[in-house]
Parts: C-alpha cells; structure tokens; sequence
C-alpha cells in the first residue's frame, strides 16, 4: 500500500515533469544501449514515475494534479494513459545537451504559466523523469520538509544535479536552473537543499551506473521488464547486468 496524501494540509500541489523527445534522450546512455532500447528505458522510468505519483494520491485532490512537459506525442500518450495532463515545450531542439541551459528550463516556466489551478493555493514541484526507484513516501516527506521552507530542492544522489525543485507558498515560482551542476546554481538562487534520507527519490538515472544504483534499491515494474530484456540481450547483456 503507498502512502497516501491525506495527512498533508489543505493545499493543493501541481507537480511537473518534463521528458525531452524520446529519441534523443539519455545520450549518455548511447554507449551501451541502442536507440530503440533507451527509448524504452526512458518511456519505462517515465511510467515507473508517473505510477508513483498517482499512487502518492496527488491527483486525488482536483486543485492538485500532475502534468508531464514534453513536444513528443509519444510521451504525451504515456501521460494520457496515467490519467496525467501534458503540456508543449515552447521552443523543442532536439540538439541540445544536458550541459547547455537547458529547454527544460523554458519548458517548465512555460507549463507553470499555463497551470490554471490557483497559483496562491498550489505547491509547485518539479520532479525528474527518470526517477525508477522512488517510492511515494519520500516524495511526500519532502513535500512536507518544503512546505516548511518555501523554494527547496534535493539534490541528487551524485551531489551536483537536483531531483526535485519545490516552490511552496503563496505567490512562490519555481524559478528552475536545470543543467549542469543544477543544484548549486539552485542554492545560489536561494533555494534551500532539503536533508532527508530519500534514497530512491535522489536516484535519478544518467548512466549504468545509476541504473544498478536503482536496481539495487528496487525498481518499477516497467523499468525492471525492460532491464530484464535488455540483459537478455548479447550485444547489450555484456555492458549492463542489473
Ligand atoms: N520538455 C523538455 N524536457 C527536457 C528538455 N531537456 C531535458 N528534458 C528532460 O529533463 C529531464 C532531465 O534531463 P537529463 O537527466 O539530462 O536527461 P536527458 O537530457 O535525457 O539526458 P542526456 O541526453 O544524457 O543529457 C529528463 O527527463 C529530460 O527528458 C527539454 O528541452 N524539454
Ligand atoms: C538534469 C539534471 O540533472 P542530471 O543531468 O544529473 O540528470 C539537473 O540537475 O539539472
């Protein structure tokens, strides 16, 4: 059984995340998986994600809600069958790099614009798509630790880029410096970093690595049918064995 949201306060909460087009995503991963394959990775941690937030029961409340960002059709129809909303990026390009400042930037000051929840009543948060092993509890304790703070982030398990970027209270905005070394640049514009031990929540996944990482801490069905597969593999079994 998830934890449910109903012990948090009467205040509503959006939650967005963006994924840039499927087909160019997790370039770092382009070393050791296919195309095709971290395609799949990603729609599945995107699902695995998704999954977790509905079941943290912030869609529950009709002021709250969850909306995916994204210019791909694809990850639109993912978010559709979650019972989730999307957004247009504003300005999709697909040639960018994680090290450049990002379109996920623009995209997310875009959808926070279009929310039309009452802005002065709704907790904003900004939550990575490739999150496998979150676990809905974490979310919502850092959705609480936030609340106590205004805007706030986690940093991610590798210490330089944020999970998670929250803009609690009346009349806060995201402001969101996604990119390399994210989360200093989110210190520096003000944003506390929240300690808590949220493992599966600063598990976001760059790398094989990361992906073991996840494994180990215990994934989403969807990411782990996908793993299964990749590891079945030969060519690919070689480079990644969860
Ligand atoms: N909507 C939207 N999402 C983006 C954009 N750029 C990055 N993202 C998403 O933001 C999240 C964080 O980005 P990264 O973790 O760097 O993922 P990535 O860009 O797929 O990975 P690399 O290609 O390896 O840099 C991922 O879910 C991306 O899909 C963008 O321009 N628009
Ligand atoms: C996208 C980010 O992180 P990473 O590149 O580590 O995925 C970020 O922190 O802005």
């Amino acid at each position: 059984m998830q934890a449910r949201y109903r012990s948090e306060p009467a205040v509503h909460v959006h939650v967005l995340v963006a994924v840039k087009e499927l087909r160019v995503a997790k370039s770092r991963l382009a070393e050791s998986l296919s195309s095709d394959d971290r395609t799949d990775l990603v729609a599945a941690m995107l699902h695995d994600t998704l999954d977790t937030l509905v079941g943290a029961g912030i869609a529950d409340d009709p002021f709250s809600g969850i909306t995916v960002v994204t210019p791909d059709p694809a990850v639109a129809a993912i978010a559709e069958a979650h019972g989730v909303r999307h957004w247009p990026d504003p300005d999709p390009d697909p040639a960018r790099t994680h090290t450049e400042e990002s379109g996920l930037n623009a995209a997310l000051v875009a959808a926070e614009a279009g929310l039309t929840s009452d802005p002065d009543a709704t907790d904003l948060v900004a939550l990575q798509a490739d999150l496998p092993a979150l676990r809905a509890g974490e979310l919502l304790d850092a959705l609480a630790a936030a609340r106590r703070v205004g805007r706030a982030i986690v940093v991610d398990h590798a210490g330089t880029g944020t999970a998670a970027l929250f803009a609690c209270g009346i009349g806060g905005s995201l402001d969101p410096r996604f990119g390399s070394d994210s989360a200093a640049r989110h210190i520096a514009s003000g944003a506390r970093a929240l300690e808590g031990d949220w493992p599966g929540l600063r598990q976001d996944v760059d790398t094989v690595a990361d992906l073991e990482a996840a494994a180990r801490l215990g994934l989403g069905p969807a990411t782990a049918a996908v793993l299964d597969r990749i590891a079945c593999t030969p060519d690919l079994g070689r480079s990644f064995s969860p």
